[in-house]
């Protein structure tokens, strides 16, 4: 899916949401994990509750790499299941010397046919590249992440005044366009987003952190929107876990519908014209 396809799905749905599979058996309604492809079977359940509600799903790799090939399998069909109408991005973290992103590359775009993969910029610009020569997938790299450990290097202040992580945002913007490139900036960095906007105004930006990590939907709007709404907002465990009952599903559809409706709001009242 390119650019102008997901902007046109998020003007459709009035929705930015992308909910995060990060599927956790332990924490998964107890009637389900008796039955052998419990995490299948809860992924299909939770896909068929929220895919009105949401314009992309996040498949966060550690999730189903902590299974071994039986998890590779399962990622694969739930993949598969996603409608084709969603945006599909594998946070899987990856970036190693050229040689080897190049296979990273090749697997989450090709093997598999996602339409992102999350990136870590530590390694610079040749662990990135291989995965921005596929122009019609999308790289997302981690910007300002929502952790604690932001602290430790994302805010330290360089020779020039800046902090890393406005470095490394500005520096690695010039090696993708706006149709291959996003970012990874945490919801609850979201007093940053208004200084992140002056650096990146037109990439799309992925926002994690609402939701079980305390970050403010309504504050990523305000300080994140650009003119084609630029954001997808990550919710993972709010949504997966919102029931452990029977009614799983059913909740976790209700409380999507909630954040599709204040993403609509918040659509009327941030979005630039
Ligand atoms: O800075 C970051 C980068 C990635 N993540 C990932 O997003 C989701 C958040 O899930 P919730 O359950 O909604 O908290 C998860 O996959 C993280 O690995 C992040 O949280 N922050």
């Amino acid at each position: 899916m390119n650019r102008s396809q997901l902007t046109g799905q998020i003007k459709a749905k009035q929705s930015y949401l992308c909910v995060g599979l990060d599927t956790d058996v332990t924490k998964i309604p107890a009637h389900l994990q008796s039955q052998p492809q419990a995490v299948l079977q809860f992924n299909k359940a939770i896909i068929d509750a929220t895919k009105n509600y949401c314009v992309a799903y996040k498949i966060n790799t550690a999730f189903y790499e902590v299974y071994g090939l039986k998890g590779w399998e399962i990622l694969e069909e739930t993949l598969a299941y996603i409608p084709s109408t969603h945006f599909t991005i594998a946070d899987a973290k990856r970036g190693d010397i050229g040689n080897t992103s190049a296979q990273y590359a090749r697997t989450f775009f090709e093997t598999y046919s996602f339409d992102a993969v999350t990136v870590a910029p530590y390694m610079g610009e040749d662990s990135i590249r291989p995965f921005l020569e596929y122009t019609d997938k999308f790289t997302i790299v981690l910007g300002l992440t929502s952790n604690k450990g932001a602290g430790d290097f994302e805010y330290l202040k360089t020779n020039t005044g800046n902090y890393f992580y406005e470095e490394v945002i500005s520096k690695i913007s010039t090696w993708g366009t706006q149709d291959n490139l996003m970012f990874v900036v945490g919801a609850t960095q979201a007093k940053e987003l208004e200084n992140i906007r002056k650096i990146i105004p037109s990439n799309f930006l992925l926002i994690p952190g609402v939701g079980a990590q305390g970050g403010s939907l309504e504050d990523v709007s305000k300080y994140g929107m650009n003119k084609d709404c630029g954001l997808l907002v990550n919710v993972g465990r709010s949504i997966l876990y919102a029931s452990t009952q029977e009614d799983f599903a059913e909740t976790a559809a209700t409380v999507s519908k909630e954040y599709q409706q204040q993403m609509t709001g918040c659509l009327k009242t941030y979005l630039p014209v």
